[in-house]
């Protein structure tokens, strides 16, 4: 049963996300152990691990899809699932959720639709669906079938869905992977241009560590735990690493050394 703090006010020092012993079962699976951690406001978090640690089920339980979630998980001052925060949050998952048989304006359109319905809405909507379009750089595309989209483009336009309500809370679950090196360099400005003008916070998976080197803060996770919760610059200064990455491989020897003394210590 979540442990659900009382709903309170969302003053602005609060953080984003707050997590305290959470925990998550899939089927007979402990996935997710004992996590604490928090996410701050108007950052670019990273959430890194290895494939299977656990990244796609923290993010469900954060966007609040997620089964047997127990612990404490806060999300903008509400507990996880909370129905307020379906506008304040946008969530993007692994698989691009657009229809094929419709052009990308009319893929935005629907989706408004059922964020903001009725006939007087009809002009914030077109403005908001022209605005993410833009947002994602595929203005020259709007008229295009879905169908006929790159995968590079049909991720922007599931981005361009998480936009649509001009979300306080992002959570991209690896929305580069597959991408060429310049539209991810051009997606991660867009991040940080989402985090710097609009102040919105930015939880991103990647399994690719350099991508971490682009967040202002890590969530390092290994095997359903996290490893490191901090800035890059302070995870290579604290393991007198050069890369990230080599810093995250610093961390799991360091865990595999410790579980070790532990078991032979019983
Ligand atoms: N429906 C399910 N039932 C049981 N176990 C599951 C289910 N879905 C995922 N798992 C297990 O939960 C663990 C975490 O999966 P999850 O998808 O959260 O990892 P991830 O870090 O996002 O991986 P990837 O980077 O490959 O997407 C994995 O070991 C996976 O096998």
């Amino acid at each position: 049963m979540m442990n659900y703090s009382s709903v309170r006010s969302d003053p602005p020092d609060e953080p984003a996300i707050r997590a305290e012993t959470l925990n998550v079962v899939r089927g007979t699976r402990q996935v997710l152990r004992d996590l604490d951690f928090t996410v701050p406001r108007g950052q670019i978090t990273g959430l890194l691990g290895p494939s299977g640690c656990g990244k796609t089920t923290l993010m469900r339980a954060i966007v609040g899809t997620q089964a047997k979630v127990t612990g404490t998980l806060d999300v903008l001052g509400r507990p996880a699932g909370h129905p307020t925060l379906r506008t304040r949050i946008g969530y993007v998952t692994q698989a691009p959720s657009v229809y094929d048989d419709l052009t990308i304006s009319q893929n935005l359109a629907y989706f408004a639709a059922i964020l903001d319905p009725g006939h007087t809405a009809a002009d914030r909507r077109h403005e908001n669906v022209t605005r993410a379009i833009a947002d994602v750089d595929l203005t020259n595309h709007a008229d295009a079938l879905a169908g006929n989209l790159s995968g590079g483009q049909r991720s922007r336009v599931s981005l361009a869905v998480a936009l649509l309500g001009t979300p306080e809370l992002l959570v991209l679950d690896e929305p580069t992977v597959g991408l060429d090196p310049v539209l991810r360099r051009d997606l991660w400005a867009l991040f940080h241009d989402i985090a710097g003008s609009r102040g919105a916070t930015l939880l991103i998976s990647s399994h690719v560590m350099n991508e971490a080197e682009r967040c202002h803060r890590l969530l390092l996770m290994r095997e359903g735990q996290i490893l490191a919760d901090d800035t890059p610059d302070a995870l290579r200064t604290r393991t007198d690493s050069e890369t990230v990455e080599a810093a995250f491989l610093h961390l799991v020897d360091e865990a595999v050394a410790a579980a070790r003394a532990k078991e032979t210590t019983r």
